[in-house]
């Protein structure tokens, strides 16, 4: 089963969430035209990092992202693994990842598990106690946030349950985008599927981020890499070579589950 997957790598603008609904709306269409079926946002694509001011930014439970990535799903007839973005609940702000599939139904939401103290997301933000799988397109998958991918356990778990590709959404910063790749690389090896990984471009008050969206196949081989500027990567996945990689070589029979 082949798909077309297409990453944004948008220039979120910092605390500014009506323009980057427009921006968006834009990027997905050029998405769809460029043949995608599968569209991926970054993370906190509706505010960028503006953590201090997210009492007055934050998106209650939601909603409104929701119904602006179901209407865009509706209207290009894509799937979108739609970032996350800052959602406002009674008692606090998570980070929550939405996908959407072609038909505009929400199929799954999850909130950061892991959060990013070099960020202050600890301070403003309260962590997630989501599982990560869902289906889309017919195939199990899972999906992560920027920090989550230095806890390859976490992702682990994904893959014994079946996940055959891992979705990322990040703001993942420039000075560290070696470890961006070679954990992404080593992420979609060790669990033989395809990871998928959609990192933003451009800079907010504090940091410069490091764009350079993967798509990595099981075998580990980069099948599609995002320069640092706002673009749209796109890339083919087949997911008959997860199968195939399994078969190769059969880490997921070869564990010795009982020693660790
Ligand atoms: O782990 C890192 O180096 C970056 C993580 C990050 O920027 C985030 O989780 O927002």
């Amino acid at each position: 089963m082949k798909h077309t997957v297409a990453m944004i790598q948008l220039d979120i603008k910092y605390g500014d969430p009506k323009s980057n609904f427009t921006h968006a709306s834009t990027q997905i269409e050029k998405a769809a035209i460029a043949g995608a079926d599968i569209v991926l946002l970054p993370e906190l694509w509706t505010t960028g990092y503006d953590l201090t001011r997210l009492d007055e930014i934050a998106d209650n439970h939601a909603r409104k992202s929701i119904a602006f990535l179901q209407e865009q799903a509706r209207k290009h007839n894509v799937s979108l693994v739609g970032g996350s973005v800052a959602e406002k609940y009674e008692d606090g702000v998570r980070n929550t990842l939405l996908v959407i599939d072609e038909k505009g139904e929400l199929v799954h939401k999850y909130s950061k598990l892991h959060l990013f103290q070099l960020m202050d997301e600890h301070i403003y933000l309260e962590e997630g106690e989501d599982d990560a799988e869902f289906e889309l397109a017919g195939v199990k998958s899972t999906g992560f946030i920027c920090y989550d991918i230095r806890f390859p356990e976490w992702m682990r778990k994904s893959a014994l349950q079946g996940a055959k590709v891992m979705y990322v959404v990040a703001e993942w910063p420039n000075p560290r985008i070696d470890h961006w790749k070679t954990l992404l690389q080593a992420r979609a090896i060790e669990n033989q599927c395809y990871v998928v990984a959609c990192n933003r471009s451009g800079a907010d008050p504090k940091n410069e981020f490091g764009g350079m969206s993967l798509i990595v196949d099981p075998w580990g081989e980069i099948i599609a890499e995002g320069s640092r500027r706002e673009e749209i990567v796109v890339g083919e996945i087949d997911f008959a070579l997860v199968d195939e990689v399994r078969k190769r070589i059969p880490v997921f029979r070869d564990r010795r589950e009982g020693r660790y």
